[in-house]
Formats: structure tokens, C-alpha cells, sequence
């Protein structure tokens, strides 16, 4: 991987970032900045515009108005810049139910310009990463749920990016599932030291594991921080000795309008990666 990027320069910045479709505007003035290095939790409800600012980023759509860079990279000016410090797991399905995890990774290997000499072995490093070195020569039709998952981290990670997005990573698994996919993506990133931008309506899953969030309402930030400023500062605003939750935070900074947009508990679509794959 070539890095002319700037020494300082953070890994995302969206300035002013707007994407409407037809009349209506699912990214709406978007400004947000992940610093190198950290998990950063793009959070809110379904329709809130995180896979749209995402999709933006990793230039799949246009950036009709507003500014976009990655590692200093305009994403407008240098899509295939960007694209060679990506690795991006899409809330759809990206494995393929009728190869091994194996040769759904080397695909991508291939995609992503790992050269020749060195796919095998990375495809097996990327493998080992995320647990499924024994499975590898299984056809991912084979695999559970969170499995599947751990395949489509692997199959991001092969091209060693130094930023992972995650779109719902953990979006329709199982508890155990969840957490599961979590650690391999704490121990990955404490490898490598990428940075990681991860979207996602659990509220309990960024406190645990985001070093910093944005919480993002109808196309835009509505607070970033810690979790644990977040929190804090709303303990300090209702000063009635309350114990407020992440949760309770964006109930706070959205106000009614949360209601219009769906809440976070009542939306747990099953990714149907079992049973596309299955
Ligand atoms: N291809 C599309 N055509 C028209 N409207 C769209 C399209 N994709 C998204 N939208 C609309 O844009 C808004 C933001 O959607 P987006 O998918 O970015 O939100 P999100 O926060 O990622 O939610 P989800 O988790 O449900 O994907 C929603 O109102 C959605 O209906």
C-alpha cells in the first residue's frame, strides 16, 4: 500500500456532507471527524442515514454537496486512493454460500490487488484472525449466522486497509454471535492499530466497545463524544441523580422526533444472512 497521507491527517472528515434522494434528504449537513486509530460508533435508529454518510465514504454513492476525505484523501477527487485504504463489511450479504470461506476470501484478494505471491498466505492470516482457520474449507453455506460474518471481516481485512467500516455488523445474530464478532474485531484492530467506523442501532454494543460515537437523527449529528461524556454531561443536565443510559442520551438530543423515526428496540431485522446463505 502506498501512504502519501499527510502524518496528521484524521482518517474520516465529512464536512457539510448532503445526500437526498429524489426531494428527500437522508444525509443532511453531516460534519463528523474519526481520528486515526480509534472505534468510532456512527449510531441511530433504522433511517437515520448512517449506511448512506457510509456508502458516501467509502465512494460507493457520489458526494453531491459537501466535502468528504479519508486519511486527507478527497474521496470526490482520489476514489481509487480511498478504495486501496478500505475495507468495507456492507449490511448485505457479501460471502458467497457456494465457495469455501477460503475461496470467498482469495476472491477478494484478488479484487483488492493483494498480489499473487502473497494471497495465499494472507488469506490464511485473515482466516486465523477472525477464527475460522478450521472452517476454512467449508462452503460458507455451511456456516452460522455469526460465522458468515467473521467471513465478510476477513474477506475486508485481507488488503490490510487502514480503515474498517462496518455497516450493522451485528445486526440479526444471537447474543453469543454478537459478542463474538465484537472480539474479533477488538483483537484485529489492537493488531493492526487500524481505525474502525462501525454503524449500528445497539446502544449497548458501542458503550461497550466504541472509544467515541456520534449519535446521528434524521441526516444528522445530534451529539459525539465518549460514551461515557455523553453520558455524564446528561447526568449533569438533569441533576436529579439519575444513572442516564446511552440510550437515554439520544432520547435526550433527539427529542420527539425519535418517535417518527423508529425507535431502537423496535426494529430487529434479521440481516437474512442464515437464510440467503443457508
Ligand atoms: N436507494 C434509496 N432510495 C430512496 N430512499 C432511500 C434509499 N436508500 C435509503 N433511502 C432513505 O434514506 C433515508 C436514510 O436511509 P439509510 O439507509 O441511510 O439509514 P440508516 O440509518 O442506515 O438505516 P438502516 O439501518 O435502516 O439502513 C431513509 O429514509 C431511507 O428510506
Amino acid at each position: 500500500m502506498t501512504d502519501d497521507t499527510p502524518p496528521t491527517a484524521d482518517a474520516v472528515t465529512c464536512t457539510g456532507l448532503t445526500y437526498a434522494f429524489g426531494g428527500s434528504k437522508a444525509v443532511d449537513g453531516l460534519d463528523l471527524t474519526v481520528t486515526s486509530g480509534e472505534v468510532f460508533g456512527l449510531l441511530g435508529p433504522n433511517g437515520a442515514g448512517k449506511t448512506t454518510a457510509i456508502r458516501c465514504v467509502t465512494t460507493l454513492l457520489p458526494v453531491p454537496a459537501g466535502m468528504v476525505k479519508v486519511f486527507g484523501h478527497d474521496v470526490a477527487a482520489g476514489r481509487m486512493a480511498v478504495r486501496r485504504m478500505l475495507g468495507y463489511v456492507p449490511q448485505q450479504l457479501s460471502a458467497d454460500a457456494n465457495l469455501t470461506g477460503r475461496e470467498n476470501v482469495a476472491l477478494f484478494a484478488r479484487v483488492f490487488d493483494v498480489p499473487r505471491k502473497e494471497r495465499a498466505p494472507r488469506v490464511a492470516e485473515a482466516l486465523e484472525a477472525v477464527g475460522l482457520a478450521e472452517a476454512a474449507d467449508r462452503m460458507a453455506g455451511t456456516y452460522s449466522g455469526g460465522m458468515i460474518r467473521r467471513l465478510e471481516l476477513a474477506q475486508a481485512l485481507v488488503s490490510s486497509p487502514r480503515l474498517l467500516i462496518l455497516d450493522e455488523p451485528t445486526i440479526g445474530l444471537d447474543p453469543i454471535a454478537r459478542t463474538g464478532v465484537w472480539e474479533q474485531i477488538m483483537a484485529v484492530r489492537a493488531a493492526s492499530g487500524m481505525t474502525v467506523l462501525v454503524t449500528t442501532h445497539y446502544m449497548d454494543e458501542a458503550d461497550q466497545y466504541c472509544d467515541r460515537v456520534a449519535l446521528m437523527h434524521q441526516g444528522r449529528v445530534r451529539a459525539v463524544g465518549t460514551p461515557r461524556q455523553l453520558t455524564d454531561d446528561l447526568r449533569a443536565r438533569r441533576g436529579d441523580g439519575s444513572s442516564p443510559t446511552l440510550e437515554d442520551v439520544f432520547r435526550d438530543v433527539a427529542g420527539s422526533g425519535l418517535d417518527e423515526g423508529g425507535d431502537f428496540r423496535d426494529v430487529r431485522r434479521t440481516r437474512r444472512t442464515a437464510s440467503r446463505v443457508g
